[in-house]
């Protein structure tokens, strides 16, 4: 198994009560699989995606990524795990504004301080491979702020994906995007599946769920599984 998250539950307080954000949450994913989780706002889906990549600490329970216990790895091994294994793209605007975007894309490749196998040329390459996949090609050399939402988001799609991740994780990826460039960002998820990937994606976006082999529903907390 590529990811197992088993019994996973994290608490919060708000004023003077505890509640749960996940509760009790459950879910297998082997190499090539994509599993989409559906749930309304607030229900608990970037909390899940946190605590899968390593970011939050869950209140109990356990995550598994490549057969690590990631609750049992010191911050160094976490930092290693996330960047050889775990490709993630966030809700939010996530890029350095000093950076333009094929420095941005490029730039996990560069944090590795263990695998340099590629050269500066072919990891450029790569880069360019993936801006022009997501249509964003042209804006290589632009800056996060001359970017629009979409096109933001594409590029940390793109960032996710330069190190060739065994598993990509993705907040809300088809926020910001057209009916038409959501459809092909999921093509481009799916291809990735294909190729043994596994793919975790978190949505409120009801098109885009059937895309996936599994069909999680998330509710205040709570998975369950619509489709597997
Ligand atoms: N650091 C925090 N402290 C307290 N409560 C939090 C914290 N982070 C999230 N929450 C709460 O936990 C619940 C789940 O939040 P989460 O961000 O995981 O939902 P979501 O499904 O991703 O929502 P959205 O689709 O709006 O991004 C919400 O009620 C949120 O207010």
């Amino acid at each position: 198994m590529l990811l197992e998250i088993s019994h996973l539950s994290k608490t919060y307080i708000r004023g003077n009560q505890t509640f749960y954000a996940v509760k009790d949450a459950s879910l297998k994913l082997k190499e090539g699989d994509c599993a989409v989780v559906v749930g309304r706002s607030g229900s608990g889906k970037s909390t899940l995606l946190n605590l899968i990549a390593g970011l939050l600490t869950p209140t109990s329970g356990k995550v598994e990524v490549a057969g690590y216990n990631t609750t049992l790895l010191k911050d160094k091994e976490l930092s290693l795990l996330r960047n050889f294994t775990i490709g993630y793209i966030p809700q939010g605007q996530s890029l350095l504004s000093s950076l333009s975007v094929l420095d941005n894309v490029c730039l996990p490749y560069f944090l590795q301080n263990r695998r340099k196998d590629k050269s500066m040329e072919e990891i450029d390459k790569r880069a360019y491979s993936l801006l022009e996949q997501l249509g964003i090609l042209h804006l290589a050399n632009a800056y996060p702020k001359h970017l629009s939402g979409g096109e933001l988001r594409r590029v940390s799609i793109a960032r996710a994906l330069i190190n060739e991740p065994k598993l990509l994780l993705a907040d809300e990826p088809t926020n910001d995007l057209d009916t038409q460039t959501s459809k092909e960002v999921m093509g481009l998820f799916t291809g990735i599946a294909l190729k043994g990937t596994a793919v975790l994606l978190v949505t409120h976006d009801q098109s885009i769920i059937h895309e996936g082999d599994y069909i999680y529903q998330m509710n205040d907390g709570a998975l369950a599984p619509l489709k597997t």
